[in-house]
C-alpha cells in the first residue's frame, strides 16, 4: 500500500489523512472552514483558533446565521445544524424536489406569502404568493437573471453552458440558441427523431415476448438515442449488445457518487470551495470524449460536404464569422442539451405510460384519437398530424404537473432587491428557490391533486388556471429552451406506442411510486414492470 498523504486542516491545524478529509473530520469545522472561505479575504485577518474555541464558535455562528430570517422580517422555517432546513435530503431520506414541496406546504399551510429557509448555513428564499413569483421570474427579471451556479470556462469549458452561465455571457449564448429551437427546425429534425422511435420499437417487440417490460429503461435509452443523433449526430446504439461510449460517459455525468454530490452541493451553496480547489464539474475523461465527438463530426461534415438536419448542423453554422463560437462552447450546448433533455423528457413518457397503464379508460381515449387522426392523414405521420392530437396534449399537460421533472427553479439575487409590498430588502448573492412540484400539487390551484386528470387541461379548464400555477418549463427570459423539441420527441413516441400497444401495469411495479431521493430529476426509484400487448 502507498504511503497515506496527509493535510493539514485550516481551522483546528490537526493533520488528517487527505482521503479522509471531507468525511471523518467533523462536518460542523468543514462547515466554518467552507464560510470562512467566503470571508476571510475580505477580512485579511490572520486566524490560529484552536479545536475547542472553533466548536463552540462554530455552533455560535450557525445560530446567529439561522436568525438571519427573522432579523430580516420574513417567515422562516426551523433550521438544524449544520444542514440548515436541507438535514432529510444529506440524510437520503427524500429528494430536493419532496423536500422543497414539503417545505411549500408548511408555508402555505400557515399562510405565509414567502418562506426563509437555510441551505447549511445559506439563507435562501421560497416565494409563496404566485404574485410574487410573477415578479421574480418576469417582471423584475433583471434582480434575477442567474441560477447562481459556480462555473468556470477556463478550466471547464464544457460546464459553461447556457443552464450555468450568468449575466451577458448567458444573454449572448441564449440570443444565438433560440433560433435552434423554432418549428421550422423542429420539423427538419422529425424524421431522426422516428428513426430513433423505429429502434424503440424493434426492441420492445422483442422484448415484450420475454414477459413484462421494464418501461424505465427503454424510454431512457429512446431519449440517449434521439439526442445523441440529433445533438452530436451519433447513432449511439442504445439498444445494441455492447454499452455504446456515449451511454458510458452520458450515464458518469449523471452517476450519484460521493464527489459528484459533494461538488455540486458546493456548486449551489459554497461556491468560493470549487474556486479555491478549482473543481471541475464535468470531468476530464468525459470532456475530451464530447470534444472529440464534435470535433471530429464537424470536420467530417467539412470534409465531405455532409449536411444534416440536426442540432449540431445548427451549431457548427454557428462557429462561423468574427464573433462565431468555438468548438468549446458549441460542444457546451451540445451536452446542455443532452444534460437538460435527456432524463427529463425520458421521465415524463415513462411517468405517461405508468398512468395510462393506471387508467385504461385514458388509455383508450387516447388511442381512438390517435388512429382518428392518423386514418385522417392516410397514416403518415407528420409534424402537423401530431399538433393535431389535443387530447395527447393534455395528457402531457398532466403528466407534467403531477410529475414536474425539473420540479424546482433556482435563481439568485443578482441586484439588491425591494420585495414588493414590503420594506424588506433581499441581499444581493441570496439564493431563490422556486417549488414548481409545491404548486403543481396545491389543492387551491388543482383540486385533489394526487388524481390524474387531463380534464384539467381541457381548452375550458386551462382558460380558467393561473398561469403561474403551472409552470412545467419555467417561466421568464430563463425558461426552457427545449420545450418544442421535448414535445417533439414525446409525441412521436406515445402516440405511435399507444397505437401499436396495449399497456398494463405489472404486479412487479411497486405502487406508489417512490422518487429517487439521490436524483436531481424526478425519477422513479424502482423499476416500473408494464406488461405490452401487441394490438
Ligand atoms: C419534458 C422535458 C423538459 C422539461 C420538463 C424541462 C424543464 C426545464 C425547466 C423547468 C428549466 C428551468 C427553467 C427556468 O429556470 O425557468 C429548463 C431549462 C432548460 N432546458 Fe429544459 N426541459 C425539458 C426538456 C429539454 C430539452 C429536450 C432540452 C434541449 C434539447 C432542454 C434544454 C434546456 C436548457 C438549455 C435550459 C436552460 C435555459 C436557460 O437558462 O436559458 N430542456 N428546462
Amino acid at each position: 500500500m502507498g504511503e497515506k498523504t496527509t493535510k493539514k486542516c485550516r481551522i483546528c491545524l490537526m493533520e488528517i489523512e487527505t482521503e479522509q478529509f471531507y468525511f471523518l473530520h467533523n462536518e460542523n469545522k468543514l462547515m466554518l472552514q467552507f464560510k470562512l472561505l467566503d470571508f476571510l479575504p475580505q477580512l485579511n485577518l490572520n486566524i490560529t483558533p484552536n479545536p475547542i474555541i472553533c466548536n463552540g464558535s462554530i455552533i455560535a455562528y450557525c445560530k446567529w446565521v439561522y436568525t438571519y430570517w427573522e432579523r430580516l422580517g420574513v417567515p422562516y422555517l426551523e433550521p438544524s445544524i449544520p444542514f440548515g432546513t436541507n438535514k432529510d435530503v444529506f440524510l437520503v431520506k427524500c429528494s430536493q424536489a419532496e423536500l422543497a414541496a414539503k417545505q411549500y406546504k408548511t408555508a402555505k399551510a400557515r399562510g405565509y406569502k414567502h418562506v426563509g429557509i437555510f441551505g447549511f448555513i445559506r439563507p435562501e428564499y421560497m416565494p409563496i404568493d404566485l404574485e410574487l413569483l410573477k415578479h421574480i421570474l418576469v417582471k423584475d427579471f433583471n434582480h434575477f437573471t442567474d441560477r447562481g451556479f459556480y462555473c468556470n470556462e477556463e478550466i471547464d469549458p464544457l460546464a459553461g453552458n447556457l443552464f450555468v452561465l450568468n449575466g451577458n455571457r448567458w444573454k449572448k449564448i441564449r440570443a444565438k440558441l433560440t433560433p435552434t429551437f423554432t418549428s421550422g427546425k423542429m420539423k427538419l429534425m422529425f424524421n431522426l427523431v422516428v428513426e430513433c422511435y423505429e429502434k424503440l420499437k424493434k426492441s420492445i417487440d422483442t422484448e415484450r415476448k420475454k414477459g413484462p417490460v421494464n418501461i424505465k429503461n427503454f424510454l431512457e435509452q429512446f431519449s440517449i438515442d434521439v439526442i445523441g443523433s440529433c445533438a452530436f449526430g451519433l447513432d449511439c446504439n442504445s439498444f445494441g449488445e455492447t454499452e455504446s461510449n456515449f451511454w458510458k460517459y452520458s450515464k458518469q455525468i449523471f452517476a450519484p457518487t460521493v464527489g459528484n454530490i459533494i461538488k455540486s452541493v458546493c456548486s449551489v451553496y459554497f461556491r468560493s470551495i470549487n474556486k479555491f480547489f478549482k473543481w471541475k464539474i464535468i470531468p476530464s475523461d468525459v470532456s475530451d470524449f464530447f470534444l472529440s465527438v464534435v470535433r471530429n463530426s464537424a470536420e467530417y461534415r467539412k470534409t465531405n460536404n455532409v449536411v444534416r438536419n440536426d442540432f449540431l448542423q445548427i451549431l457548427i453554422e454557428l462557429m462561423k464569422g468574427e464573433s462565431g463560437l468555438t468548438i468549446e462552447e458549441i460542444t457546451a450546448e451540445a451536452l446542455v442539451f443532452f444534460l437538460a433533455g435527456f432524463e427529463t423528457s425520458s421521465a415524463t413518457l415513462t411517468y405517461a405510460l405508468l398512468e395510462l397503464a393506471a387508467h385504461q379508460d385514458i388509455q383508450q381515449k387516447l388511442r381512438e384519437e390517435v388512429k382518428t387522426v392518423m386514418e385522417r392523414h392516410n397514416q403518415v405521420m407528420t409534424y402537423e398530424s401530431l399538433k393535431e392530437m389535443v387530447y395527447m396534449q393534455q395528457v402531457f399537460e398532466e403528466v407534467l404537473r403531477k410529475y414536474p421533472p425539473l420540479s424546482f427553479l433556482n435563481r439568485v439575487c443578482t441586484e439588491e432587491y425591494l420585495i414588493p409590498n414590503t420594506d424588506i430588502t433581499l441581499k444581493k448573492g441570496t439564493n431563490v428557490l422556486i417549488s414548481i412540484m409545491g404548486i403543481h400539487h396545491d389543492p387551491e390551484y388543482f383540486p385533489e391533486p394526487e388524481k390524474f386528470d387531463p380534464e384539467r387541461f381541457s381548452l375550458e379548464n386551462k382558460q380558467k388556471l393561473n398561469h403561474f400555477s403551472y409552470m412545467p418549463f419555467g417561466e421568464g427570459p430563463r425558461l426552457c429552451i427545449g420545450s418544442r423539441f421535448a414535445y417533439l420527441q414525446m409525441r412521436i413516441a406515445l402516440s405511435s406506442l399507444i397505437q401499436n400497444y396495449k399497456f398494463t401495469l405489472n404486479e412487479q411495479t411497486k405502487l406508489p411510486m417512490k422518487i429517487d431521493p439521490k436524483s436531481l430529476v424526478i425519477y422513479p426509484m424502482d423499476p416500473i414492470w408494464l406488461d405490452v400487448e401487441k394490438l
